[in-house]
């Protein structure tokens, strides 16, 4: 690799997309820079970032050659156009495989293109591949992977995060300037913490779910995963929009979000009202991450804004509430994958002619890992006759009082703010085996999820405890993302000053493996 080659690697997308236009590299360049940095660095489920688990470098690489004809023949272009992307493995892709991370959909080759898959090749964004996850996005340290976690750029004993961990690895690692991924209870905005990336879930109805497999159809969003919040919101203005086949996405217009960025990106924040939310406020967390926490609202407050604590009390619940709520609505989505029409299909030993009954249970026990039986089984349970009141029920109204808790803070501050994790990433197999403490690590990013309403987490700098970095969250009310891209490109422009640059440059040099 050329030190020339390497250098793409390191610049937003922003910068990639000015060089394109100024004619200073082309898109099968820049490709090709990413996809030799991916050789380089990702390896593979043994060794490596393993953030990727289908690279498509020849369907990039014609990507990018169209892109770079449509700019020779003075076309009109997206401003994103030629700039590489990869794109979580639980998006559609025709001619591309999605797995969600699990045996059961091993092989499959959807028939059609998720609609923000649409857009982005609309828009002429060459596809690196398709990222790790947790199984059907269920985690938050990509351990629950059929194919092997993700590691973390930052130390490749530790999580990436969960469940988007290897779009978060990608972008950390120089492997995409952009990524993919989508969140139901932190699924972008989690790894974006631990990687030292910036992850943003947008309002609930934002962004199409069109051709997204559904974890938990009335909590999933898709969203971006970028080096910097400028990138976010560039994307997001991409991805986001009202569509016609996804019954909850929203027939409004948000307001131009990269407008928003470059407000946010000067460090005025005068006349803004800010809450630190009280349950979240990081007391009893580790203490590199409440000390970065406050230091960033100390920047707030020398920008202009007022700071204020606000409470949600019933924001305590919101772990419980989630996880009846999201086991409910995942048992039923996935009694899709029954191994009849598409999907992996296991034929019970030492059985002659199996029915299809005995196909559907050798196929579910032998496709599904522990945590999605895990979840299978919580949800029929909450969900059976008897239970529904006691259990389904009660998630719903504590939902409910949630949202309220919400709509009450934002008659009094414009944004929330709290940290994004309790934690800096911890350990590969730390947590594995004790599902409650790996919940347990939800508690910030859960609340937006069940309310709908959108978050961002941008780096905050890294522990003194461990050197690794701390996210900050930003939380508006729905339909007000570009708030959180101001405040959010605010937080990042500021905090820049103190670490003098791009955070992500203070962490250790990946060596090269063969992947
Ligand atoms: N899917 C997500 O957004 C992550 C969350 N940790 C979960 O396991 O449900």
């Amino acid at each position: 690799m050329s030190a020339a080659t390497t250098d793409w690697t390191r610049r937003t997308a922003a910068e990639l997309a000015d060089a394109l236009a100024a004619g200073e590299v082309t898109s099968v360049e820049l490709t090709r820079a990413h996809l030799d940095r991916i050789a380089a660095v990702d390896g593979d489920a043994d060794s490596g970032v393993h953030a990727f688990l289908h690279v498509d470098a020849e369907g990039a690489l014609a990507q990018a050659r169209a892109s770079d004809e449509r700019r020779a023949a003075g076309a009109p272009l997206h401003a994103l156009d030629g700039v590489p992307i990869a794109v979580k493995d639980v998006l559609a892709t025709t001619g591309l495989p999605t797995t969600c991370g699990s045996r059961i959909l091993e092989g499959w080759v959807p028939p059609y293109d998720a609609t923000v898959v649409a857009k982005l090749k609309a828009a002429g964004l060459p596809i690196l591949g398709k990222t790790n996850m947790d199984e059907f996005a269920m985690g938050s340290s990509t351990e629950h992977s059929a194919y092997g976690p993700t590691r973390n750029p930052w130390d490749l004993t530790r999580i990436p995060g969960g469940s988007g961990g290897g779009s978060a690895a990608a972008v950390a690692a120089y492997e995409a300037p952009l990524a993919i991924g989508t969140d139901t209870g932190g699924s972008i905005r989690q790894p974006g913490a631990v990687t030292g990336t910036v992850g943003v879930k947008p309002t609930y109805g934002a962004v199409s779910r069109y051709g997204l497999v559904a974890l938990a159809n009335s909590l999933d969003q898709v969203g971006p995963v970028t080096r910097t919040v400028l990138d976010s919101a560039l994307l997001q203005d991409l991805i986001g929009g009202h569509d016609p086949r996804d019954s909850t996405s929203i027939p409004q217009e948000l307001p131009s979000l990269v407008e928003a960025a470059r407000q946010g990106a000067t460090g005025d924040l005068t006349g803004l009202k800010v809450g630190v939310v009280t349950e979240l406020s990081g007391e009893g967390w580790q203490p590199g991450v409440k000390a970065r926490f406050d230091e960033t609202v100390a920047l707030l407050v020398d920008a202009g804004a007022e700071v204020v604590e606000v409470s949600c009390p019933n924001i305590v619940h919101a772990i419980a509430a989630y996880y009846l709520v999201l086991p409910a609505e995942c048992s039923s989505n996935l009694a899709k994958f029954d191994a009849m029409r598409y999907g992996r299909r296991v034929l019970p030993a030492g059985v002659e002619a199996p029915s299809a009954e005995e196909v559907m249970r050798a196929s579910r026990d032998e496709g599904f890992g522990d945590e999605v039986k895990r979840r299978i089984i919580i949800g029929t349970y909450a969900l059976s006759s008897g239970y529904y009141d006691a259990y389904y029920g009660q998630a719903q109204k504590i939902r409910t009082l949630i949202a309220r808790d919400f709509d009450a803070a934002f008659e009094q501050v414009d944004v929330l703010v709290s940290p994004t994790a309790p934690t800096t990433a911890f350990k590969l197999g730390e947590k594995l085996d004790d599902p409650l403490a790996m919940y347990a690590g939800d508690l910030a990013t859960i609340p937006a999820n069940l309310a709908g309403i959108p978050g961002i987490s941008v780096p905050a700098g890294l522990a003194d405890e461990d050197g690794l970095p701390v996210g900050f969250q930003v939380l508006a009310p729905a339909m007000a993302d570009d708030r959180v891209y101001r405040v959010g490109a605010a937080v990042e422009a500021l905090l820049a000053r103190t670490w003098g640059g791009a955070l992500l440059a203070q962490a250790p040099e990946l060596e090269e493996v063969a992947r």
